[in-house]
């Protein structure tokens, strides 16, 4: 077979070094991604920010097409199917890396985590792979959970949405979908809103438009709270700056954005082409090397404990301030570019799971929680060397 033609998103990581193996590359910025790109692919490799329809691939030789993404509304999958296009997702690669955004996100803000862990309940709109990933991570740490997700039939503490928003904590994690039944598309709208007591904690790393925004704002500058935490905005990338002035932590919707997450997006794709040309799986363990030993003194109390382990890993208030630099004093266009820069610049976060942690204090259940290993503490380490 002769070698492929693959047109993809730039920002996609480990493209070169997993993807070369398959064919010629042609990388592109993928919200300027347009026809013209593609009259000569055979595979399409988009992001979240590339629209993919009838008007994009229409008379193109595609056969292939792949989103580095667990959402999927930016694809018509329904015209892939009928021009007999073999359709890729990622879903899953970024669950563990959204997982760890939200709790430390909590543990960065006031006495969450600490309500969480001697009794308050977290609230979890959506339970697919991130919903249900959150909801075993709280579970494991000993956090009571609420999950609502009117698709799904089974769900582990199932509750109605209003049980969810009488949560302390409440992270939405629904696909943006006007589906009915059940739509999701400002499924927090202001009536909803109004619902959330002024002093919980309300997480938005979904889809901007899960949550009305301008409702949202409205009840925010009433003063009536929630606190809010919110990693994606209606009108991405042109953010609305009074909302991101009112919110908490602000960032540019990087929640899935660890350098794990993004590698697994990249090889998923891979092995899903790889199955659909028939040609060599790609090497699973391609792209990055062990992320840094996290060291995590003894703390005073367990809760204290988790927060160091948490934010040792990842502070949020890094990326928010960053957040606020780009867009502070600039035009509506040049914040835009600012938010964009932010995503595409992303450092090589790393996750807590699968990373050698010293936390010799920490209690057992932290690390079957969260999935790290226990580096030999210096003890273990100088009695094997006699
Ligand atoms: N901020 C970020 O960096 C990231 C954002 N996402 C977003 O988070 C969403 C969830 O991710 P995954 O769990 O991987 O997707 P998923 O597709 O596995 O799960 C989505 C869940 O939402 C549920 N849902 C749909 N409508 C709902 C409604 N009205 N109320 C409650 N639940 C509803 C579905 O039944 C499904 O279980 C993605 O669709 C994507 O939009 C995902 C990864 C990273
Ligand atoms: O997987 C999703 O859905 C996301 O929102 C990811 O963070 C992907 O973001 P993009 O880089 O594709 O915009």
């Amino acid at each position: 077979m002769s070698a492929l033609q693959i047109v993809a998103d730039r920002n996609m990581r480990g493209l070169e070094s997993i993807f070369s193996a398959y064919g010629h590359i042609h990388s592109v910025e993928g919200r300027q991604l347009s026809a013209s790109d593609l009259q000569d692919a055979d595979v399409l490799l988009v992001r979240s920010v590339t629209e993919v329809n009838e008007q994009l691939i229409a008379g193109s030789k595609l056969r292939f097409v792949g989103t580095a993404t667990s959402g999927l509304e930016h694809i018509d999958q329904n015209y892939l199917k009928q021009q007999g296009i073999v359709f890729a997702h990622a879903q899953g690669s970024n669950a563990n890396s959204v997982v760890e955004y939200v709790l430390s996100a909590i543990a960065a803000s006031g006495d969450y985590l600490d309500c969480l862990l001697q009794g308050a309940s977290l609230g979890i709109v959506g339970h697919g792979h991130v919903g249900s990933a959150l909801a075993n991570c709280a579970r494991a740490l000993g956090i009571k959970v609420r999950v609502f997700d009117p698709w799904l039939d089974d769900v582990e503490d199932a509750s109605s949405l209003e049980q969810v928003l009488d949560c302390k904590v409440i992270s939405l994690h629904a696909e943006l979908t006007r589906r009915s039944p059940w739509p999701s598309f400002h499924l927090l709208d202001q009536d909803r809103l109004a619902q959330i007591a002024p002093d919980a904690l309300l997480i938005n790393a979904s889809r901007g438009g899960v949550i009305d925004n301008h409702a949202l704002l409205q009840q925010l500058l009433k003063g009536q709270g929630p606190q809010c935490i919110l990693d994606v905005w209606e009108g991405e990338p042109a953010i609305n700056a009074d909302l991101l002035a009112e919110v908490s932590f602000g960032t540019a919707h990087i929640a899935g954005y660890s350098l794990d997450a993004k590698l697994s997006a990249t090889r998923m794709l891979a092995q899903a082409l790889a199955q659909a040309f028939e040609l060599p799986a790609p090497a699973l363990t391609a792209g990055a090397d062990a992320a840094d030993i996290l060291h995590c003194p003894a703390a005073a109390s367990e809760a204290e404990q988790l927060r160091s382990l948490l934010l040792g890993r990842y502070d949020i208030s890094q990326d928010d301030a960053q957040l606020r630099r780009v867009t502070a004093n600039a035009d509506p266009q040049a914040a835009a570019q600012g938010f964009d820069q932010l995503r595409r610049d992303y450092r090589e976060r790393r996750e807590l799971r699968h990373s050698l942690v010293a936390a010799e204090h920490a209690p057992e259940y932290f690390q079957r929680a969260l999935g790290y290993v226990l580096a030999p503490s210096d003890k273990d380490v100088s009695g094997d060397s006699l």
